[in-house]
């Protein structure tokens, strides 16, 4: 049974979401999603929903055999915990695969890192972007 984890913020689903955690459920048996703590969503702008709000949102997807929210201040807790064979990576995550695999060679996990890859606009107007359909509610709501 090959375990593959994906994660993210996933605040306001859109398909490019559904691509990545499609991808990643097809380099397993099993889908494992971490949905990180809006505490340590520093890097852009803070999530507009609640981590359990957006961890529900995951977990009721087909494809995904369980959701998570993450740890509050170390990812490779939940990682030991969960003891996956692959962890994918979305094509635009800042994480830097070579120093997650040395992270986890240090705990002895036996893990392998994968890089996703994007979803292009199936159609003209096709938002594949948290933010951007923010700015859009913004545009047209505000
Ligand atoms: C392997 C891995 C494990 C992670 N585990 C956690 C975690 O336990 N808790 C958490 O808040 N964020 C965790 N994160 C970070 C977020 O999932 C995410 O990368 C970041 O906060 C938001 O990035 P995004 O722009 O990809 O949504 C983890 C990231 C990676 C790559
Ligand atoms: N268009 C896309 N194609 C493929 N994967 C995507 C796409 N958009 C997001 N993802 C993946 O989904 C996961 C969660 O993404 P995240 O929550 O950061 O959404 P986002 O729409 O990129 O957010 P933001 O617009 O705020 O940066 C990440 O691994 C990311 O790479």
């Amino acid at each position: 049974m090959v375990r593959a984890l994906a994660q993210g913020t996933f605040d306001l689903l859109h398909p490019g979401h559904i691509h990545y955690l499609e991808e990643a459920a097809r380099m397993g048996d099993e889908l494992y999603v971490i949905v990180a703590r809006s505490a340590n969503v520093t890097h852009k702008r803070a999530p507009v929903l609640d981590g359990r709000q957006r961890r529900d949102m995951i977990g009721a997807l087909e494809v995904v055999d369980h959701a998570l929210l993450g740890h509050e201040s170390d990812i490779f807790v939940p990682i030991e915990e969960i003891d996956p064979d692959v962890i994918v990576l979305g094509h635009d995550q800042h994480h830097d695969e070579a120093a997650i695999e040395r992270a986890l060679g240090d705990r002895g996990i036996d893990c392998g890192v994968r890089r996703a890859s994007p979803r292009d606009p199936a159609y003209d107007g096709e938002l594949l972007s948290t933010g951007r359909i923010v700015d859009r509610i913004c545009e047209r709501r505000c």
